[in-house]
C-alpha cells in the first residue's frame, strides 16, 4: 500500500531528490515524493540545528507538511569539521583540495551524516531522522557529478560512492539509513 499523500521534499539538489525518490519508491510501502526547489538560507550550527531551521522555513513557504535534508561530511582529524559546512569547502577546494586538507594528519577517516527533518506544517516542531556512514577520504575515483561522492570510500567496500551502482550506495549510505527511519515514522502516522 502506498502512503496516502505525496510527500513534499524541499531541496535545491537534483541528485538528492533522485536518490530520495529511488529509496522511498521501493519496498512494500512506497512513498510518493514531489519536490519544490526553494532557496532557503542555511544557519550556522550543528547538523541538527541546521536541519531544524531549514525545515521550519520550508514548512512556512510550502504552507503544509514537508521534509528537508541536510548532509554533513565530518573529518575525524578535524573533530567532525567541515560537517554541515562541507558544501562550501567542496565548492572552493574541490576534490583534490579536500584530500590536501588532510595531508599530514594520521587519519583520513570521515563520517557522512544525513539529517532528514519532517514538519507537519508551519509552526510545528520538526522531527529529525539521522543516518551515518563511516569511511575514508581518498583521491577522486568515479564519476564526479554528485558532490563529494568520488572522494568518499565507505569502510570495507573498496569503492567510492561514485563508483557504486545506485542500489549499492542507497543500501549503505547515510541517506538510505536516515530514510529507513523516516519511512517507519511515516507508516505510523494516522494518515498512512
Ligand atoms: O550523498 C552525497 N554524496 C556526495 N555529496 C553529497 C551527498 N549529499 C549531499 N552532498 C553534497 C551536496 C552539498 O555540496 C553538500 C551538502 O549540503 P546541503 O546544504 O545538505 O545540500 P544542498 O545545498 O546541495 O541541497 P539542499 O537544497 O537540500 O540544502 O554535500
Ligand atoms: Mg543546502
Amino acid at each position: 500500500m502506498p502512503y496516502g499523500k505525496p510527500l513534499t521534499f524541499v531541496t535545491g539538489n537534483a541528485n538528492k531528490l533522485r536518490e530520495v525518490k529511488q529509496i522511498l519508491s521501493s519496498g512494500d510501502h512506497p512513498i510518493e515524493v514531489i519536490s519544490q526547489s526553494l532557496d532557503i538560507p542555511e544557519v550556522q550550527g550543528t547538523t541538527q540545528e541546521v536541519a531544524i531551521a531549514k525545515c521550519k522555513r520550508a514548512a512556512e513557504l510550502v504552507g503544509g507538511p514537508c521534509i528537508t535534508e541536510d548532509t554533513a561530511l565530518g573529518f575525524k582529524a578535524f573533530n567532525g569539521l567541515p560537517g554541515p559546512y562541507i558544501k562550501y569547502f567542496l565548492q572552493e577546494l574541490g576534490h583534490a583540495g579536500l584530500n590536501n586538507l588532510l595531508v599530514g594528519f594520521p587519519t583520513k577517516e570521515a563520517e557522512a551524516i544525513c539529517t532528514f527533518a519532517y514538519s507537519a506544517g508551519p509552526g510545528t516542531e520538526p522531527v529529525l531522522f539521522e543516518g551515518r556512514t563511516a569511511g575514508t577520504i581518498v583521491p577522486a575515483r568515479g564519476p564526479g557529478h554528485f558532490g563529494w561522492d568520488a572522494v568518499f570510500e565507505p569502510l570495507d567496500t573498496g569503492l567510492t560512492y561514485a563508483e557504486m551502482p545506485d542500489e549499492q550506495k542507497n543500501k549503505l549510505s547515510h541517506r538510505g539509513r536516515a530514510l529507513e527511519k523516516l519511512r517507519q515514522f511515516m507508516q505510523a502516522l494516522p494518515d498512512a
